[in-house]
């Protein structure tokens, strides 16, 4: 166990090491485990976690479903813009975004620039599961959400493609998957090295 814990430990210290000052930026569709993945992942490297759900919950004192009911979406994606380009200016720190934030281009250049991307790239089956769970999705709120749910991996899946990094998202226990978080970026400052 000893040799585990520590193993474990040079992977997080590699990986703080090579986020620098930069925030690591979860990206992938609903459910894929970017909330509850990257606030693990934050504890494991020790720095802070910040959801941009929740962020933007906080800032217009309204759910996510409430706003995009009462704006719709294009008025949510601007907002969401506003508040990922602020997060985004403070770090280290471990930032899970909203499922569609990546696809905006506005907000892509900013993570680029601004962040390390990490997709978590899951299969429709594992998403479907994981969101039936909950009812807080007004995009999957259609006649066939499952069907939704397949259109918007056909769409974004490309885009999420252009992440720095990707790790698969399983039906594994959640430290199995903040050890492979965490060992994709421990690997690049590896690659970076001389
Ligand atoms: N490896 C895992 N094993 C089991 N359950 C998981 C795993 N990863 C995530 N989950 C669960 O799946 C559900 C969805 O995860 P989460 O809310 O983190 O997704 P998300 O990517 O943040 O989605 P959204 O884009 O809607 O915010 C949660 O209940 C979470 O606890
Ligand atoms: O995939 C999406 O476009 C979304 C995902 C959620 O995280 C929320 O940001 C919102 O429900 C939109
Ligand atoms: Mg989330």
């Amino acid at each position: 166990m000893e040799e585990i814990s520590q193993v474990s430990g040079s992977a997080a210290e590699l990986a703080r090491k090579a986020l620098g000052k930069r925030n690591l930026v979860l990206v992938g569709l609903m459910g894929a485990g970017k909330s509850a993945i990257g606030k693990l992942v934050a504890q494991a490297l020790g720095i802070p976690f910040i959801d941009s759900d929740h962020e933007i919950e906080r800032v217009s004192r309204m759910t996510i479903p409430e706003l995009f009911q009462a704006y719709g979406e294009p008025e949510f994606r601007k907002l969401e813009q506003r508040v990922i380009r602020r997060l985004l200016r403070t770090g280290p720190r471990v930032l899970s975004t909203g499922g569609g934030a990546f696809i905006n281009e506005d907000t892509r250049a900013a993570i680029r620039d601004n962040g390390l991307s990490l997709w978590l790239d899951a299969d429709l089956d594992v998403l479907w599961e994981r969101v039936l769970k909950r009812d807080n999705r007004p995009l999957l709120k259609t006649e066939n959400p499952k069907k939704t749910l397949e259109d918007l991996m056909i769409a974004r899946y490309p885009i999420y493609a252009t992440a720095h990094l990707r790790v698969k998202s399983r039906d594994v226990k959640k430290d199995e998957m903040v050890g492979e978080v965490i060992a994709a970026l421990a690997a690049t400052l590896e690659q970076s090295d001389p």
